[in-house]
């Protein structure tokens, strides 16, 4: 990762910018000069089959490891992940997992679990839910303690890499819409990876797709209709209308709508 040239201003930054970024894991190239651009305080989608390379590219964005070509340009400074596998540490209870970033900060214990609490309650936790250990709390749950846990640190970069895809389709609307209000709230630029369509047009600003492996990018999309217009009717018609661009079919091993 390259910072941009102010690396302390996240708000005034021109946003995020991949550029030609090519990979491989020993002789089997992933990423194939994958290029694009996200405007600071939109959310990215990047979307593509199973094993093309979405979380490599991301762990990438997140500064966890370097590109073998190509660069990576932001000026942000504090990211933070969510997974489908919430990671939260079993010995610590629901409001000790979300303080647990905080401990890296200098921030006194007072300031950390008044953070916590407000942040239990943000997600949609109660106070006794802060008491439970991660094995009493059920999946959806889980994943709030994961999200609060991420927005603790106060990130002004937020990368998800399908943090819905373990919930069953009435927990995973809550929890997209939960986020969309979060990191619609904070003005967050956000990267989500995620293998849904409908999730990527519910959520995203811009959908990267993503072609197999060796990634290239087979398509780029841009969904200008703001995101509490998107009903499921918008959300159905637009999946329509992407899938109809024969790239973005093809990337995605569909048939183009219009051949259906
Ligand atoms: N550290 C690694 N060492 C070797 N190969 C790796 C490593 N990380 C990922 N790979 C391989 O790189 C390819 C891309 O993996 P990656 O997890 O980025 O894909 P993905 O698009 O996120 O997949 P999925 O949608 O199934 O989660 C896969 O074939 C994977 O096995």
């Amino acid at each position: 990762m390259t910072p941009a040239p102010d690396s302390t201003a996240a708000t005034s930054s021109p946003g995020l910018v991949v550029e030609a970024v090519s990979h491989a894991f020993g002789p089997e190239p992933v990423l194939t000069e994958v290029s694009f651009a996200l405007p600071a305080g939109k959310v990215g989608c990047l979307i593509g089959p199973s094993g093309c390379g979405k979380s490599t590219l991301l762990a990438m964005i997140g500064g966890l490891s370097r590109p073998d070509q190509g660069r990576i340009v932001h000026a942000f400074v504090r990211p933070a992940f969510a997974f489908q596998d919430p990671c939260l540490l079993p010995w610590r209870d629901a409001r000790q997992n979300i303080a647990f970033g905080l401990k890296a900060l200098p921030m006194g214990r007072t300031e950390r679990d008044a953070r916590a609490e407000r942040l239990l309650g943000i997600v949609g936790l109660s106070e006794d839910d802060g008491d439970k250990f991660p094995h009493e709390l059920s999946g959806g749950m889980r994943q709030r303690v994961a999200l609060a846990r991420a927005l603790a640190i106060d990130p002004d970069l937020v990368l998800l890499d399908e943090p819905f895809s373990a919930l069953d389709v009435g927990l995973r609307r809550q929890m997209q819409a939960l986020v969309q209000r979060l990191i619609d709230a904070r003005g967050l630029t956000t990267v989500l990876v995620t293998h849904d369509l409908a999730e990527a047009v519910r959520m995203a600003d811009r959908i990267v797709v993503l072609s197999p492996r060796p990634a290239r990018v087979a398509a780029l999309h841009d969904i200008a209709v703001p995101h509490a217009a998107r009903d499921d009717g918008f959300v159905h018609a637009e999946v329509g209308r992407l899938l109809a661009d024969p790239a973005t079919a093809r990337a995605l091993a569909v048939e183009p709508e219009a051949s259906r």
